[in-house]
């Protein structure tokens, strides 16, 4: 049974602890809440969207950390106690946590995903909603992209705003391939998913077979040619970076779709693409903004 391990720590140790926790110490997860949350001492960290909040904890944090079994908890709570440095840390709980809750309430904070009213993001362990005509069955895993980020919504509304049977499809950045299964269900005969990351090539494949379709996935240089469709979610620096490899792949008539990419990132973006395309901003969510272009035909 695994066993949840709850300590209380000052701002200067959260860091430090639970850096400790995971890559010393075995825990299996470890996260940090505001000790003080629900009381007037509440603190609010804030932080740009996508990015790390500007302080690392509040004043009081607690941070529980859970383990495989009890004598696992146990050693480490023994262990960090002891040490010279983590004066202030107390032990507020060491207690078992019933396998079967941890994975409910980890399910739980996963519900359906509404792209538009008939395009929907559902996890397994949940029946899709009525109206839902369209699906794309996924779980969190390991690799970007459940449709829980705006930049990844963004995308999906885009595709699904403009579907039609495109010859060819490249989700470049493809992380769960969740962007390249929107483009097969809604009506592309081929498509191309890559990414730098092994791990995320893997789960494209086995997301792209539990939704049925087929996708050639693989590594950057499975992408080439011409492509009416090409879509990048990935960050402003890459995407900038990648402009005349990206803008490259785009077929006349063909369309640009990027995201990834925070308002006041606009013009650098616009100014990095337009040797090759005129990029607009065709949408916006939670401070970041889709960016799209065309190519004459
Ligand atoms: C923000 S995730 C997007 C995942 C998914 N396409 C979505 O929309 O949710 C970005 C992905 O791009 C990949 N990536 C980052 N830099 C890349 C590059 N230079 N070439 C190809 N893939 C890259 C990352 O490994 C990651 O899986």
């Amino acid at each position: 049974m695994m066993y949840e391990l709850v300590l209380r720590a000052p701002e200067a140790l959260v860091e430090a602890v639970s850096d400790a926790l995971s890559d010393d110490l075995d825990a299996l997860s470890v996260s940090v809440e505001d000790a003080d949350a629900g009381t007037e001492a509440e603190q609010a960290l804030f932080g740009e969207p996508g990015m790390p909040a500007p302080r690392p904890g509040w004043d009081r944090s607690t941070l529980r950390a859970l383990f495989e079994d009890e004598a696992a908890a146990e050693r480490a709570a023994t262990l960090l106690l002891a040490q010279d440095w983590t004066e202030g840390l107390s032990l507020q709980a060491l207690e078992p946590v019933a396998e079967q809750d941890w994975v409910r309430i980890t399910q739980s904070q996963f519900g359906p995903v509404e792209i538009t009213p008939s395009f929907w993001i559902v996890p397994s362990w949940h029946e899709p909603p009525a109206a839902a005509e369209r699906v794309i069955r996924l779980d969190p895993g390991l690799a970007f992209g459940t449709g829980t980020h705006p930049t990844t919504r963004m995308c999906l509304r885009w595709i699904a705003a403009h579907a039609r049977s495109w010859s060819r499809v490249l989700d470049y950045g493809c992380g769960s391939g969740i962007l390249a299964i929107a483009a097969a269900l809604h009506g592309a005969a081929a498509v191309d998913a890559v990414d730098i990351d092994p791990a995320a090539v893997d789960s494209t494949r086995a997301n792209a077979t539990a939704n049925g379709v087929m996708l050639n996935a693989g590594l950057p240089d499975a992408a080439g040619g011409a492509y009416p469709l090409v879509l990048a979610n990935i960050l402003a620096t890459p995407l900038k970076l990648l402009a005349p490899l990206l803008a490259g792949f785009v077929a006349p008539g063909g369309s640009l779709v990027l995201a990834g990419i925070l308002e006041r990132q606009a013009d650098e973006l616009k100014a990095a693409y337009a040797p090759f395309l005129t990029l607009e901003v065709s949408d916006r969510e939670d401070g970041w903004i889709l960016m799209t272009a065309s190519r004459m035909a």
